[in-house]
């Protein structure tokens, strides 16, 4: 492991707590400082007026269901592959393996940024083809093409309508899943971008410190569909729906529907939940960052006896982009705590950490 977190884990608190950032909001300064409180206080937060319309979202939604329901064997032929893409089948990932009895109690459909097998980039570590289901696969194309269509379209659903009244209608049904997940990476991207701004800003850099081309100018983006089935957890006997952790990169974007389940570690009041909110949490890079300015938080999920399904998308920095202390965040007295990493060494050791070894599957 490379970073250990306390044996003892503290109360854990519903998310229904957060604060929210609104990145609509002119008034940058209020809302850079309501982010370093945010950050300091509990690393997690909504987002609002994000710019990705609900219909949108329940579209991912129901085609993430879609994909879930598929037979057992059906979902195996697109396991995981060694590029992190594709199928986790259940106890596949153990997030807290010290306190779990088996692995996480949930699925997963693992969907990065889509490089083809002969581009250079695909000779990296989490870059590569994505695995779609097979009725869909051949569609790659005519999706990517789709793709870049809707990305320069703000309303989704006028494109998607239009385009499936045209004589493209069928093919591009069967390709809804890939045209959906692709979208959704980059439109996220985007809306990483706009929070990795607030970011940089509240730790006292310049503006666009993030997004500079050597940080998020090609991250390793993941998307990650999770479904949780109907399993109530047992936090004493080590049953979770996902093992108590933090993320591993910059910040995390996390869509759910409206099951309760995700638990924080911060103990305050709860408020009613913001559903079409994006949750943002501060992964473990931004604390390497941030010299622990910035703390990433442990979180794990709670199942209550009802399927639940979210969407966690990743924002990691480019594979060579060297995680270390940033300029405002040392100083003689607090010296860099940690020892600078390459982004692509760090996530191939966190992932290799917390999924089971490919091989088991042979
Ligand atoms: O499903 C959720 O609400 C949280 C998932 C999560 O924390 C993760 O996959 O890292
Ligand atoms: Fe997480």
């Amino acid at each position: 492991m490379i970073k250990e977190k306390e044996a003892l884990i503290p109360e854990f608190s519903n998310v229904s707590l957060l604060n929210c950032i609104d990145l609509a909001n002119p008034d940058v300064q209020s809302s850079v400082s309501l982010l370093k409180q945010v950050c300091l206080d509990s690393g997690f937060f909504y987002v609002i007026n994000h710019g990705i319309d609900k219909e949108f979202m329940d579209e991912v939604f129901s085609q993430s269901k879609r994909f879930f329901s598929l037979p057992k064997e059906d979902k195996m032929k697109l396991l995981r592959n060694e590029k992190n893409r594709g199928f986790t089948p259940l106890f596949d990932q153990s997030l807290d393996p010290t306190n779990q009895m088996h692995g996480d109690y949930k699925e997963g459909y693992y969907i990065g940024v889509e490089v083809s097998e002969d581009h250079s980039d695909a000779q990296k570590p989490f870059y590569g083809p994505n695995r779609w289901p097979s009725e869909v696969s051949a569609c790659r194309m005519p999706v990517l093409v789709l793709n870049a269509l809707l990305l320069g379209h703000g309303n989704f659903s006028q494109v998607y309508v239009a385009q499936m009244e045209g004589n493209y209608g069928e093919i591009l049904s069967r390709c809804t899943v890939i045209c959906l997940m692709i979208s959704i990476l980059d439109i996220n991207r985007d809306v990483a971008r706009s929070i990795s701004r607030l970011i940089a800003l509240a730790l006292g850099l310049n503006v666009n410190y993030f997004c500079q081309p050597g940080i998020l100018g090609k991250s390793i983006a993941t998307l990650q569909l999770l479904y949780y089935e109907d399993q109530i957890s047992e936090p004493a006997n080590g049953i979770f729906g996902a093992g108590a952790h933090s993320d591993f990169g910059l910040i995390t974007l996390l869509a759910t529907d409206d099951n309760y389940g995700l638990l924080i570690c911060k103990d305050k009041d709860a408020k009613p939940q913001i559903w079409e909110a994006f949750i943002v949490n501060i992964g473990d890079m931004l604390e390497r960052w941030s010299n622990c300015f910035f703390r990433s938080t442990l979180h794990r999920v709670l199942g209550n006896g009802r399927e639940r399904y979210s969407i966690a998308f990743f924002v990691e920095p480019n594979h060579d982009c060297v995680v270390e202390c940033l300029p405002t965040c040392q100083s003689e007295q607090n010296p860099p705590k940690f020892t600078p990493i390459k982004c692509e060494d760090y996530l191939l050791q966190r992932y290799k950490d917390t999924h089971a070894d490919l091989n088991t599957y042979k």
